[in-house]
C-alpha cells in the first residue's frame, strides 16, 4: 500500500519485565468492574444523552450489578453537572455504589468538580493528564518534570479538597495516552502522585493505564501493564486499572490479557461505545469469562432488553454480529450446522448433560435471553432438512418421516431461493400447509364410508375430481387399503412402496391428529403427503389423498379418465353416510 513509510510503532517496550503471566489460560475471578458509558461513552455521542436518558441508562447499570460506575465530567457541561446533582437530589445512590467523576489536572476544573459531589458518600474523583511522548510534544510543550507536575499538582489539590469537604472520597490517577508513553516514565508519574495520596488498605487509590489510542498488539499493552504492576509503589494498596480503546480491533483482548499480566479492574462499555472505534467491550468481556465456566458477577441475561435501551439512548446500533448481543450471533442458515445443532439439542435433551457442548453455539441462546426458534435455526437457501425439521417439530409439533423432512425442505429451500429471501417459521408452516396437508386438487376428499365385511373392508369414497362428483370403491385388508385400492385403481396409479406414520399434535387446541404417506411410484419416485384431521382415520385419507394429488402427472390423469358418477348415485351416498 502506498505511503506504508509513513508509518512506524508508536509504543515503547518496558525495559525489564517478568513474562510469567502469559502461562496463565484465564483468569479465575471477575475483576472490579467500572462502567465507563456515561462519561467516555456519552462524549463520543453524536448527540450525547439528555438527562433523563442518562438517568435511565445509569439505573439500567445499576440493576445489572455495576458496583463503579463513571457517571460523567461535571465540568464539562450543564447537563452533566446536572446529572450528578440529580442522582443526589433524588437519591439514586445505592450505599455499595460508588459514582465515578473525571477531571483534567487543571485547578478550576477540579474545584467544579468537587462542587458537583457534594453529598456524595461515596465518590472517586479521576484525574488525568497526558503523558505520552506526541501530547509533551505537540500539544503541551512541556519537559517530563513538567508533565510529571501537573500530575502531582492536581493529585494534591484532589487530596486537599477532599479533606476540606470532610468526605472519603477515594482517587484515581490516569497517565493520559499511556500507549504512547515510554512505561519507566508512566511508572514515575504514577509512582509521584501515589507518594502523594500514601494509599492503604483501607483506602486504596487508583491507577489506571488507558490504550487511549491503541498502538500495539494485545501482548505488548499486557507486558507494559505487566512492567507498572511489577514495579508501582504501595502495590498492594494500589487497585491497578485497565482502559481500553478498540483502535486496532482488540479492545477486549488488551482488556483480557491486561487481566493476566496483574491489571485488577477494567474500565469499559456496554457494547464497547466509545471514542472512535469505541471503549473495550464490558458485555463480550464478561461474557467470555461466563463462557468459560466464571461468574461475571454482572447480569447480562436480559440482552435483548439492555440492547433496546442502548440504541434508544444513544442512537448508536448494535451490529448484528456483535458477540453475545448482535441479532445474528446465534443464528445458523447453513444446512449442515442447522443439522448439527438439532441433533446436539436432542443428544443434550436426551442426556442431560452438565455442561454446554452444542456445536456451533458458543453459549446456550437461552442465557442471555434469546430463544430458539426465534433466533437459532433461520431458513434460506442454504439450509437443510435438520434446520427445516427442527422448526417445524419445535414450533408446530409436527414431526415429518425422515425421508418426508428432506423432501419438505428441498421445496421450502427451493421457494426461499427464488424469493431470495430468508422464510420465517410462519412463512415455512404456511408452505408445509398450503403444498403437503389436505390438499384438494386435483382431486378432493369429499366424503367416505368403511365397512367390514368377513375378514374385509370395503371402502366407498366421494371425491370431486375435475369439477365432476365421483364415488370409487375398493376393498382390502385394512380400512386404509380398501380406500387406496378404490383411488389407484380407479386411477391406474401403481404403488410400488409405501411408508405410513401419525402422531397427535400435542399443542393443538383442536387436539387434532397428522398422518404422513410416502408413496412410491412403478419410477422409483416418493411423494409425500400429510392430513390434518380430529378424526384419525380422516387424517389418514386425506394424508393419501394429499400424497396422489402431489404425484407427477396426476392432473392429466385425472383429466384424462374423466370419471364422475351420476347425481342420483352420489345422493344415495350422501344419504348413507348422513351427509345433506
Ligand atoms: C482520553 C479522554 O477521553 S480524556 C477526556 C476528554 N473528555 C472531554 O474533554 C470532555 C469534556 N471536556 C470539556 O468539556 C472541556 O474540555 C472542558 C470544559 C473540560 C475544558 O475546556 P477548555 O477550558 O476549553 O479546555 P480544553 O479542554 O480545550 O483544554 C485546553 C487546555 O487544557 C490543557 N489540558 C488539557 N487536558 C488537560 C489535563 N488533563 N490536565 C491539565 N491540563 C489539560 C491543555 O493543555 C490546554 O491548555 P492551554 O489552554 O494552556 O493551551
Ligand atoms: C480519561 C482517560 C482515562 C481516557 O478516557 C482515555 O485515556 O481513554
Ligand atoms: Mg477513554
Amino acid at each position: 500500500m502506498k505511503n506504508v513509510e509513513h508509518y512506524k510503532k508508536g509504543y515503547y517496550m518496558p525495559p525489564v519485565v517478568d513474562m510469567s503471566w502469559a502461562q496463565k489460560e484465564c483468569t479465575d475471578k471477575a475483576p472490579t468492574w467500572c462502567s465507563v458509558d456515561l462519561r467516555d461513552g456519552n462524549q463520543a455521542l453524536i448527540i450525547p444523552m439528555s438527562l433523563d436518558e442518562k438517568i435511565e441508562f445509569y439505573k439500567t447499570l445499576v440493576h445489572m450489578g455495576f458496583k463503579e460506575i463513571e457517571v460523567g465530567f461535571p465540568a464539562a457541561s450543564e447537563t452533566e453537572y446536572e446529572f450528578l446533582r440529580t442522582l443526589v437530589e433524588q437519591d439514586l445512590i445505592p450505599d455499595d455504589v460508588t459514582v465515578q467523576v473525571l477531571t483534567q489536572a487543571r485547578e478550576h476544573i477540579i474545584r467544579k468538580t468537587f462542587k458537583a459531589l457534594e453529598g456524595v458518600k461515596n465518590a472517586i474523583v479521576h484525574v488525568y493528564n497526558s503523558t505520552s511522548v506526541a501530547q509533551r510534544q505537540q500539544v503541551f510543550h512541556k519537559s517530563r518534570a513538567e508533565i510529571k507536575k501537573i500530575a502531582v499538582d492536581g493529585a494534591r489539590l484532589l487530596r486537599d479538597l477532599t479533606i476540606e469537604a470532610g468526605a472519603n472520597y477515594r482517587f484515581e490517577y490516569s497517565p493520559e495516552s499511556f500507549t504512547g508513553t515510554e512505561p519507566e516514565f508512566a511508572l514515575e508519574v504514577c509512582n509521584a502522585v501515589l507518594d502523594v495520596w500514601q494509599p492503604t488498605r483501607d483506602r486504596k487509590a487508583i491507577i489506571n493505564l488507558p490504550s487511549t489510542v491503541q498502538m500495539s498488539m494485545s501482548h505488548i499493552y499486557a507486558s507494559q501493564i505487566a512492567f507498572l504492576s511489577q514495579h508501582l509503589k504501595y502495590r498492594e494498596n494500589v487497585v491497578l486499572s485497565l482502559h481500553p480503546h478498540n483502535d486496532r480491533g482488540c479492545g477486549v483482548a488488551d482488556a483480557e490479557m491486561g487481566l493476566l499480566a496483574g491489571a485488577d479492574r477494567i474500565e469499559g462499555t456496554l457494547f464497547g461505545n466509545g471514542e472512535r472505534t469505541g471503549n473495550a467491550d464490558i458485555v463480550t468481556i464478561g461474557m467470555n469469562m461466563f463462557a468459560l465456566g466464571i461468574d461475571p458477577e454482572l447480569d447480562f441475561s436480559h440482552m435483548p432488553e439492555l440492547i433496546d435501551m442502548y440504541e434508544r439512548v444513544t442512537r448508536m446500533e448494535v451490529h448484528p454480529r456483535q458477540p453475545y448481543a448482535g441479532k445474528l450471533v446465534f443464528a445458523a442458515f447453513s444446512g449442515s450446522h442447522q443439522d448439527a445443532i438439532a441433533k446436539g439439542m436432542k443428544f443434550r435433551e436426551e442426556r442431560d448433560e452438565a455442561y454446554w457442548t452444542v456445536p456451533y453455539l458458543y453459549i446456550d441462546p437461552h442465557d442471555v435471553g434469546r430463544r430458539y426458534e426465534a433466533d437459532v435455526i433461520r431458513i434460506n437457501s442454504q439450509s437443510g432438512k435438520g434446520g427445516v425439521g427442527f422448526i417445524m417439530e419445535q414450533k408446530y409439533d409436527v414431526n415429518m418421516p425422515k425421508k418426508m423432512r428432506e423432501d419438505f425442505s428441498y421445496f421450502v429451500k427451493e421457494v426461499s431461493d427464488h424469493k431470495h429471501q430468508e422464510l420465517k417459521p410462519a412463512e415455512i408452516y404456511q408452505i408445509f400447509s398450503q403444498y403437503y396437508v389436505n390438499t384438494k386438487d386435483p382431486i378432493r376428499l369429499e366424503n367416505f364410508s368403511l365397512q367390514k365385511r368377513a375378514d374385509r373392508w370395503l371402502g366407498q369414497i366421494l371425491l370431486q375430481a375435475n369439477g365432476e362428483e365421483v364415488i370409487l370403491q375398493g376393498q382390502g385388508n385394512g380400512q386404509l387399503n380398501a380406500v387406496s385400492n378404490a383411488i389407484c385403481k380407479a386411477y391406474g396409479i401403481t404403488i410400488t412402496n409405501l411408508v405410513y406414520s401419525e402422531h397427535d399434535l400435542d399443542r393443538d387446541s383442536g387436539s387434532r391428529g397428522i398422518a404422513y404417506f410416502g408413496l412410491t411410484d412403478t419410477n422409483g419416485k416418493t411423494t409425500w403427503g400429510a392430513g390434518i384431521d380430529t378424526d384419525t382415520i380422516t387424517a389418514s385419507i386425506m394424508a393419501f389423498v394429499t400424497a396422489i394429488n402431489r404425484m407427477e402427472g396426476m392432473t392429466e390423469r385425472v383429466r384424462f379418465r374423466a370419471l364422475k358418477s351420476s347425481p342420483a348415485e352420489v345422493g344415495q351416498f350422501r344419504a348413507s353416510v348422513g351427509q345433506h
